[in-house]
C-alpha cells in the first residue's frame, strides 16, 4: 500500500484481501442472477474481489455515522431522530456510475437486511430540454449550470430531515425529463446518489449537496476507455431506438451507422470531454474512494482517503 497525498492507494490484490470469505460465500445463486440481469457484461469476480470488500467498509463508516449521530443527539439532549446515511457517487458521463449505484444497491440490501436502501440519478435535476432551449444551453447538458442544484438541494435536506421526496425522471432514450413522473425516496436508512455534479461546489449556494454525504466514490478511468464504453452504451440506445419513432436516436438509428458514430463521438468531443476535464474531474479528490477502472471495467486500484 502507497501513501499518497491524503490517501491510501492500493493495488487490487491488496484491496480484495482485505474482503471476508464469509461475505463472498453469502451471495446465493439468485442474487448473483439478479446481478447478472442488471448487467450481464459486470464480472462476478470484481463483484467478489473489489465489491464486496467495499460493502465491508461502508458498513464500518455506516457503524460511526450512527454511533456519532446518537452522541451528538445525547449531547444536545434531544431525542434521536432517523439519519440517512448518503452515499455519493461521482465521475465523467459513462463511466459506469448508475451500474455501480445498482449494484452497490443490491449488495448493501443482501448483507443488511433490515437497511431500507434507495437509489437515485441526478439526471432528473437537469432542467427540461425545453427550458436549456429557453436558456440557449441545449449544448452544455450536464454543465453546472444545466441542473436545477437548488432543487436537488432541497431534495436531499428533505431525505435527510426524514420528509418524503420526489426525483423527477430522466430518460435516456427520449433525451429529456419525463413529464410527471417522480422517484419517491421514503425514510430510507440508506440513499445512493449518483450524478456527474454531485461533488461540485455550486457557485450560488451556500451548501453542496456533498455536505449531505456521509461517503462519497469517485468512479475513474481513462479517457479513452470512457468514450469507448460511451459509444458503446450510444450503438445499444441506438439499437433500441429503430422501431421506436417516440425515441431521440430514433432519427440517427434510420442512417448509415458510420455517421451515427461519426455524431456520438462529436458529441462526446464538444460536450462530454469539455464537461469532464473542465468540471468533473476537479472534483476527483473530494471523494472518499477514488476506484480506478480499466479494460472492460475490471477495477485496477483504489485510493481510499485517511480520516
Ligand atoms: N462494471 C461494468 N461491467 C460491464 N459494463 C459496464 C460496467 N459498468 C458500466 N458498464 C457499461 O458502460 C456503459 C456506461 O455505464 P453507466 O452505468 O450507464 O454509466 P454512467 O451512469 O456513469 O453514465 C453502459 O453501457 C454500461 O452497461
Ligand atoms: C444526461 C447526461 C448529462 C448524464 O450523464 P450520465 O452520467 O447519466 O451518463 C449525459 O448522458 C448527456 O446526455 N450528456 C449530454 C451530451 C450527450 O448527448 O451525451
Amino acid at each position: 500500500m502507497e501513501d499518497q497525498l491524503n490517501y491510501y492507494r492500493l493495488a487490487r490484490d491488496e484491496w480484495q484481501r482485505l474482503r471476508t470469505g464469509e461475505m463472498v460465500a453469502t451471495l446465493t445463486a439468485d442474487e448473483l442472477q439478479q446481478i447478472q440481469s442488471l448487467n450481464d457484461r459486470i464480472s462476478l469476480r470484481d463483484v467478489a474481489e473489489v465489491y464486496m470488500p467495499l460493502v465491508h467498509l461502508l458498513r464500518v463508516y455506516l457503524r460511526n455515522h450512527r454511533a456519532l449521530n446518537r452522541d451528538q443527539t445525547k449531547f444536545l439532549g434531544i431525542t434521536e431522530q432517523p439519519n440517512p446515511f448518503i452515499i455519493g457517487i461521482a465521475g465523467s458521463v459513462a463511466v459506469g456510475k448508475s451500474t455501480v449505484a445498482r449494484l452497490l444497491q443490491i449488495l448493501l440490501s443482501k448483507l443488511l437486511p433490515q437497511e431500507k436502501v434507495q437509489m437515485i440519478t441526478t439526471d432528473g435535476f437537469l432542467y427540461p430540454n425545453a427550458e436549456l432551449q429557453r436558456r440557449g444551453i441545449m449544448d452544455r447538458k450536464g454543465f453546472p449550470e444545466s441542473y436545477d442544484m437548488q432543487r436537488l438541494i432541497n431534495f436531499i435536506d428533505d431525505v435527510k430531515n426524514g420528509r418524503p421526496a420526489y426525483a423527477p425522471r430522466y430518460s435516456h432514450q427520449v433525451y429529456d425529463i419525463v413529464a410527471d413522473e417522480y422517484d419517491t425516496v421514503a425514510s430510507p436508512d440508506i440513499l445512493i446518489v449518483e450524478g456527474i455534479n454531485v461533488l461540485q461546489l455550486p457557485s450560488n449556494q451556500q451548501i453542496y449537496v456533498s455536505d449531505y454525504f456521509d461517503f462519497s466514490l469517485y468512479i475513474d478511468a481513462p479517457e479513452s476507455l470512457i468514450q469507448q464504453w460511451y459509444l458503446e452504451r450510444f450503438g445499444m440506445l441506438l439499437d433500441t431506438a429503430f422501431q421506436d419513432p417516440t425515441n431521440y436516436y430514433y432519427d440517427l438509428a434510420q442512417q448509415d451507422r458510420r455517421e451515427a458514430f461519426a455524431f456520438a463521438k462529436q458529441v462526446w468531443q464538444k460536450v462530454n470531454h469539455t464537461n469532464l476535464h473542465k468540471f468533473i474531474l476537479p472534483t476527483r479528490n473530494r471523494a472518499n474512494l477514488i476506484i480506478r477502472k480499466g479494460v472492460e471495467h475490471r477495477v485496477n486500484e483504489l485510493w481510499l482517503r485517511k480520516t
